[in-house]
């Protein structure tokens, strides 16, 4: 018996999915619009150097997460590494395509 009322719609879970690609295309939206608050705009604006430090420390977060956190913490710690590689691709000119060229 379900007392004849309307049919409630299923609950539905949203979950934002963003590729490779489409994180690129965001980032480099920011570089050349340069939206106040954007942390990319701030990495960028603080150099290669700083965002090879920040590749460093992300890499290590991966390799520790992978090696004691379970794979939800790495996969989160693997997104930002990507993240940061991302920066530095736009600090250095590289697109997805000049990368990919090598896989
Ligand atoms: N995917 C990311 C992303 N992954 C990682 N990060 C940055 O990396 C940091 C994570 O580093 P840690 O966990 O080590 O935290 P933390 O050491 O406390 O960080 P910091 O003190 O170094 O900022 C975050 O604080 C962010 O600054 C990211 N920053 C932005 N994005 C996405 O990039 C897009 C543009 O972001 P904005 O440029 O900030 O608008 C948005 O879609 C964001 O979701």
């Amino acid at each position: 018996m379900d007392g004849g009322g309307p049919a409630r719609p299923a609950p539905v879970l949203l979950v934002h999915v963003k590729s490779f690609d489409q994180l690129y295309a965001e980032l480099a939206h920011k570089a050349a619009t340069r939206p106040a608050g954007s942390g990319t705009v701030a990495a960028l604006d603080a150099g290669v150097h700083t965002i090879g430090k920040k590749i460093v420390e992300e890499a290590a977060e991966v390799w520790m997460a992978a090696e004691y956190e379970g794979k939800d913490k790495t996969a989160e710690e693997i997104s930002q590494l990507l993240y940061h590689l991302q920066v530095l691709m736009l600090a250095t000119g590289l697109t997805p395509d000049d990368v990919y060229s090598y896989l």
